[in-house]
């Protein structure tokens, strides 16, 4: 079956995007999304995006890590859909609605109230989670939170660049403490208004950007006094601005652009 996509990044961030909110589309499977993700045998992404008519939203996005993996939230893919989308939206996403609003190649997106009860992240045990009594080599003492998906965060007072993420990352994610594994964000407070971030990402890996690590990031450091309402994040992509409204609930803005369009043979992936 010859599928048609739309491949999109925010800030490096990249996707394949497969439009369904015209016409139902046939359901990919794990090993399916997972060929398709390989940047070398198919076509390469760091998520999947398979938007869908919804009942309770202008439309649904669903939203596979390159692992093939369905999770709840993606903050770069939100501003991408909503700059393909053209006007502003309410978007349902397994991990909650969120509100999108595009301008001129940027997008802001609404990613509702953070939580950060132990089993809304979740953990596998109680546990403070503004300031958590764990540690991995030069990584400790994390914040945690539920930004539509599971993040860890932890401060480091060295550039982020110094840090092993690459080996760090996945001993973290794959924890036992995270029920459902988590992303790792390690970012360094530049000022009151100012993050520095890298993040591993659940199912993905390095990435170049993270939205919901961002908002993860601001959400966690807000928390504990250490950022005004509204704070700039830079990570190795570039830049994202979180805000924090008076109600707590989360707004994130930043770039999102179209890179290509092209279609595959799913029978190249079965
Ligand atoms: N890896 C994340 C999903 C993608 C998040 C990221 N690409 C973003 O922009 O928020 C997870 O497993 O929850």
């Amino acid at each position: 079956m010859r599928l048609s996509f739309i491949k999109m990044h925010g800030l490096g961030n990249d996707f394949v995007i497969l439009d369904g909110r015209g016409a139902e589309l046939p359901r990919l499977s794990e090993a399916q999304i997972r060929a398709l993700a390989d940047r070398h045998r198919g076509i390469g992404f760091d998520q999947l995006i398979v938007l869908a008519p919804s009942d309770a939203a202008d439309f649904a996005m669903r939203i596979h890590n390159a692992d093939g993996g369905e999770v709840g939230a993606c903050g770069n893919a939100s501003r991408a859909v909503a700059v393909l989308h053209g006007k502003p939206a309410q978007v349902e996403t397994a991990g909650g609605l969120i509100a999108v609003r595009p301008g001129d190649g940027q997008a802001e997106v609404a990613m509702g109230q953070p939580r950060f009860e132990w089993p809304d992240i979740p953990l596998a045990y109680a546990m403070d989670t503004r300031d958590m009594p764990v540690g991995w080599d030069m990584l400790e003492r994390p914040g945690a939170v539920n930004v539509g998906n599971p993040h860890v965060v932890f401060f480091v007072d060295n550039d982020v660049a110094d840090v092993p993420l690459d080996r760090l990352g996945p001993e973290i994610e794959h924890d036992p403490m995270f029920p459902d594994r988590i992303n790792v964000n390690v970012a360094q407070i530049v000022s009151r208004e100012a993050i520095v971030l890298r993040v591993w990402e659940r199912g993905a890996g390095l990435t170049l950007a993270c939205g919901t690590g961002a908002c993860a990031t601001a959400a966690v450091a807000y928390r504990r006094g250490l950022v005004d309402a509204q704070v700039s994040v830079t990570l190795p992509g570039g830049t994202l601005i979180i805000r924090h409204d008076e109600g707590g609930g989360l707004h994130m803005a930043g770039p999102a652009q179209e890179s290509y369009r092209g279609t595959f043979d799913l029978d190249d992936f079965s």
